[in-house]
């Protein structure tokens, strides 16, 4: 990496997207550097806005995120200007960005926080939706309304938030593990979590999340302005408020999950149908019925690894992200992770001279604390992209800045199948081994509550449900107390912990 003071350079502070990341770290930046102009470069017709900003408690946080037509954020910081056009070419050596309306742009330092894309399983296939902006939450709608049976791939954040959201429309939920939601959960709370997808859904509307998501901005830019063709920022928590997410059918919910398989192969209906003549034989789906007897036509067919095909209007390929580093950054010799992402150290900085880079499109490079990991997430977009403008800010004044305590303890709040989920630090004992212990405490429908040991150490903690134990938890894990008097009273719902420990 780098040395930390390079000679200053002309130009101006250039920030790349209009994501959490980029917003962020420009008005930070503003902030910072009152008397210069900043620079906030995005490809999409829209910004994306922390709104609402509230410190739960230690690393926890709650904010609001807001679509907003970039007029709104130069109104709020003056000395931030917005150029919407994408950047078709760094040129580092140069310290310039070139953009899609032929302007040139110099940089004395720059942050690149252009986010992630879809990482689908078949690219190019017309059937394959991958879900990461607006513009492809709302195709995504349009195709639903139209559909009677769909497949899912993945079993991340986006195929756990559909499975539970979509109404009159049969899903075939197709997941490589043994139980539901690997990124967040283990199999205990996978258990908890699909009985509450198996019983019937209430008909009382999800009550809104904590973190909110709005587009109004959007909306009304997008009547002035139009948005085809532009990448988008990602979505987030709430996204599908709003979106009618209903198929074709009048019943609720009808899933059917297959699980340890993955796609062997997408079969378009002609493709199939002369396969079929080839006499193939398929093997039998999950009503036992050869699919080959399967009555309806479908414009798109899929073979799975355990021989079982599905024919379906579309398939929604939720399969993860990857770092959005391509084409505009070829020819720069960036560190790129085995993710694909821009390596950061712990100053956010890049392994090129004044490149910094934050959100989705990096990768944390730097030694983490031991219950910090990173994820794309909006949370983390958001701290990513503010201690990125103080660290170009320190780095300026030839000043050195402490890591943010944010990175000490890896914290996300969300809601999964309408129950609060509070994820603390290694909370499925993410490079533990064998050697840790696990303390349980469930009441089917109502909590799960997980916590990690080691050496009688809290290392992380999983939290399903209202159970107000979140930051007693987070007090744990950061002060590392040794709880081996404890043992399983640390659960107990009879004992106050908070009397213990707060
Ligand atoms: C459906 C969905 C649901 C999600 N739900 C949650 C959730 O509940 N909780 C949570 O914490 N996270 C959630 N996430 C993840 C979260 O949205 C992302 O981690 C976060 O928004 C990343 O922010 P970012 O600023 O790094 O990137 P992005 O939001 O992707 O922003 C990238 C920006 O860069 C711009 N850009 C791209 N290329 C160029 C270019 N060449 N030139 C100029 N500009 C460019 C884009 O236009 C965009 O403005 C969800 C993601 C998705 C897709
Ligand atoms: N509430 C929240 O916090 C939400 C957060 N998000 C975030 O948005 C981003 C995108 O979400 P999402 O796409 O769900 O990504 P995630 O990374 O959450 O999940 C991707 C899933 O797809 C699986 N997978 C990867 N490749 C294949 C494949 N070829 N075949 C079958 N399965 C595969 C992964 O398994 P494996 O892990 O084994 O590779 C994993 O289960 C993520 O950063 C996510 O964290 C999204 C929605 C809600």
């Amino acid at each position: 990496m780098e040395a930390e003071h390079p000679p200053p350079a002309a130009g101006q502070l250039v920030v790349v997207g209009g994501g959490i990341a980029g917003v962020t770290c420009a008005e930070q930046l503003a902030i910072h550097f009152p008397s210069e102009d900043i620079l906030l470069i995005t490809a999409s017709p829209v910004i994306k806005a922390v709104t609402n900003f509230k410190q739960v408690s230690k690393v926890l946080e709650e904010f609001d995120v807001e679509e907003q037509p970039s007029t709104l954020l130069e109104n709020r910081f003056p000395n931030i200007k917005v150029i919407e056009s994408g950047v078709k070419q760094l040129k580092s050596e140069e310290h310039c960005v070139l953009t899609e309306d032929g302007n040139q742009h110099l940089y004395k330092k720059l942050c690149l926080c252009a986010g992630a894309k879809p990482k689908l399983i078949c690219e190019g296939n017309p059937y394959v939706l991958g879900i990461r902006d607006t513009d492809s939450a709302q195709e995504f709608q349009k195709q639903l309304t139209k559909a009677k049976r769909i497949m899912i791939i993945g079993n991340g954040g986006i195929a756990l938030e559909l499975v539970y959201e979509i109404e009159g429309c049969e899903v075939i939920w197709v997941i490589k593990d043994k139980a539901i939601g690997n990124t967040f959960f283990d199999a205990g709370a996978a258990e908890f979590l699909t009985s509450k997808l198996i019983a019937e859904k209430s008909e009382a509307k999800i009550a809104q999340k904590r973190t909110r998501y709005t587009t109004e901005g959007r909306k009304k830019e997008a009547q002035t302005k139009g948005s085809a063709g532009n990448i988008g920022s990602a979505l987030g928590p709430d996204w599908h408020e709003g979106l009618n997410l209903k198929g074709t059918k009048e019943f609720s919910h009808k899933i059917h999950i297959e699980t340890m398989c993955e796609v062997k192969k997408i079969y378009l209906q002609e493709e199939f149908r002369i396969s079929k003549k080839k006499s193939l034989t398929f093997p039998r789906d999950h009503h036992n019925q050869s699919v080959t007897a399967d009555k309806e036509i479908w414009p798109v067919y899929v073979e799975l690894t355990n021989g079982k095909i599905y024919g379906c209007d579309f398939i929604v390929s939720a399969t993860g992200v990857t770092p959005n580093t391509g084409p505009f950054l070829c020819g720069n010799n960036f560190d790129v992770g085995e993710d694909g992402g821009l390596k950061v150290n712990d100053h956010m900085h890049t392994s090129l001279p004044d490149i910094y880079a934050a959100g989705d499109i990096c990768t944390a490079s730097w030694e983490p604390s031991p219950v910090w990991q990173q994820m794309r997430l909006w949370t983390q977009a958001r701290q990513m992209g503010w201690y990125a403008a103080k660290c170009m800010a320190a780095a300026s004044v030839g000043e050195s800045v402490d890591m943010d305590f944010s990175f000490e303890l890896f914290a996300h709040v969300t809601k999964f199948f309408n129950f609060k989920v509070v994820l603390l630090g290694k909370y499925n004992a993410q490079g533990l081994g064998s050697d840790h212990e696990l303390i349980l405490r469930c009441t089917k429908g109502q909590e799960y509550v997980k916590a990690v040991l080691q050496n009688g150490r809290m290392m992380g903690a999983v939290l399903i449900g209202e159970t107000d134990l979140e930051e007693t938890f987070e007090n744990l894990i950061l002060n590392q107390m040794n709880l081996s008097a404890y043992g399983e009273d640390l659960l107990d719902p009879n004992i106050d912990i908070e009397d213990y420990f707060d």
